[in-house]
């Protein structure tokens, strides 16, 4: 024979639930029909093991479609009000079913409900504004480094061809003049580039902050420094080595960046950037390296720099000590670089490899 389960209720402006009281149950229907919900399963209820079975007519009309869940311990249905409101009781009986009684694990008033609702859409509100917030920053960072890299790649471009231009139309003659006709250039893409020590600190790019902080001091120090506090230097030739070996990689670095911004990628650029500096790097170093070993005899004889000592000593620490602690320091610079950027590539051509398979 049918038993009936014990039936527990609560609802909402939009939806009923019943938690029917059946652990295991198996064979459930539930289904509404003219407005009448029709349960029927086999399981284990307040009398044992058996069939149970219960019906309710609603006070108001729902959905005929009907969701339940059943777990080990009972079977939760979900039952969708036509028009949103609040029921004064469950059933159209003048009485409640015997086997039917609140549910208090989810029994809220109607008050209670609407501040849920409230609580609920603030809580969507919230989260709405927020993303729209991290998209308009999105947004924000990607115009931001586009024009970033377009500028730096504009600048570099500029540097390399008139360098180009200059070695192939006067010759030899060029490498004597490049700081004069270069430099206001390369000051400016080198101040500039000191915001890729801030984007890496900040997160605004994926990349080691120490890596770049290197690549950043390392060149400034050799430009002011070295180029720009030395008269002397300016007329070098080795001032062209220098900033050909430097532009020669940002014309491939910064284009690279741009179509990242873009989320594109042209392969072939892909490679040059990490490709092109094995051979450049090593030979920038030594470029710089040429350039800082040239300046030592310079600021020992005008002392430039150097650090004035007290009467007793009589004399003063020449800047040329510290040139020749750097000079370690930028083999150490390069070892980590050369280290930093061997990674990169390895971890780009990886993951390219890996979406290709
Ligand atoms: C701590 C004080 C130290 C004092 C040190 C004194 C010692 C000095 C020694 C100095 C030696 C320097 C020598 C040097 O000057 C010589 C030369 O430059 S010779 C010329 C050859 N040089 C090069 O090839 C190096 C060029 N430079 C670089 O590559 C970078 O500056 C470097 C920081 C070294 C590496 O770049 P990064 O870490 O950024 O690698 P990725 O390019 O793979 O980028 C990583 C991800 O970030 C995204 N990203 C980076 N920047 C941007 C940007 N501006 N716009 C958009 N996106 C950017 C990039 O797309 C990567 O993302 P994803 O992986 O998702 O694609």
């Amino acid at each position: 024979m049918a038993l009936t389960p014990l039936v527990y209720w609560a609802q909402r402006h939009e939806e009923i639930y019943l938690r029917v009281e059946l652990t295991d149950a198996q064979n459930i229907d539930v289904h509404v029909d003219e407005n009448v919900l029709h349960f029927s399963a086999q399981g284990h209820g307040a009398k044992g093991q058996n069939e149970y079975k219960f019906s309710l007519e609603f006070l108001l009309p729902v959905k005929p479609q009907v969701s339940y869940k059943s777990t080990q311990r009972q079977v939760n249905i979900t039952v969708h009000k036509i028009q949103r409101g609040w029921w004064e009781k469950l059933t159209v009986q003048e009485r409640k079913p015997v086997f039917l009684a609140p549910d208090f694990d989810r029994w809220l008033d109607e008050s209670d409900a609407e501040m849920e609702i409230r609580e609920k859409e603030e809580k969507r509100n919230r989260l709405k504004a927020s993303r729209q917030k991290e998209e308009g920053f999105v947004s924000l960072k990607t115009v931001f480094l586009i024009v970033y890299n377009l500028v730096q790649f504009l600048g570099f471009s500029w540097i390399f061809v008139n360098m180009t231009v200059r070695l192939f139309i006067i010759g030899r003659d060029s490498l004597y003049d490049t700081f004069h006709t270069i430099s206001d250039v390369m000051f400016f893409c080198q101040i500039l580039a000191s915001v890729e020590v801030l984007n890496a600190a900040f997160g605004v790019v994926k990349t080691g902050v120490i890596p770049t902080l290197i690549q950043v001091v390392g060149r400034n120090f050799i430009l002011f420094i070295i180029f720009g506090s030395l008269e002397e230097m300016q007329h070098k030739p080795v001032v062209f080595f220098v900033f050909y070996l430097w532009s020669a990689i940002e014309i491939f670095r910064y284009p690279f960046y741009m179509l990242g911004c873009f989320n594109t990628e042209w392969k072939t650029l892909t490679w040059l950037r990490y490709t092109v500096w094995m051979p450049l790097y090593p030979l920038g170093v030594l470029a710089e390296a040429v350039a800082v070993i040239q300046s030592i005899p310079i600021f020992d004889e005008s002392k430039l720099f150097s650090i004035p000592l007290t009467k007793v000593i009589g004399t003063s620490v020449s800047f040329s000590y510290f040139l020749y602690i750097y000079l370690v320091l930028m083999f150490l610079g390069l070892f980590i670089n050369f280290h930093h950027l061997h990674k990169q590539r390895k971890r780009r051509f990886r993951t390219k490899k890996r979406k290709a398979n």
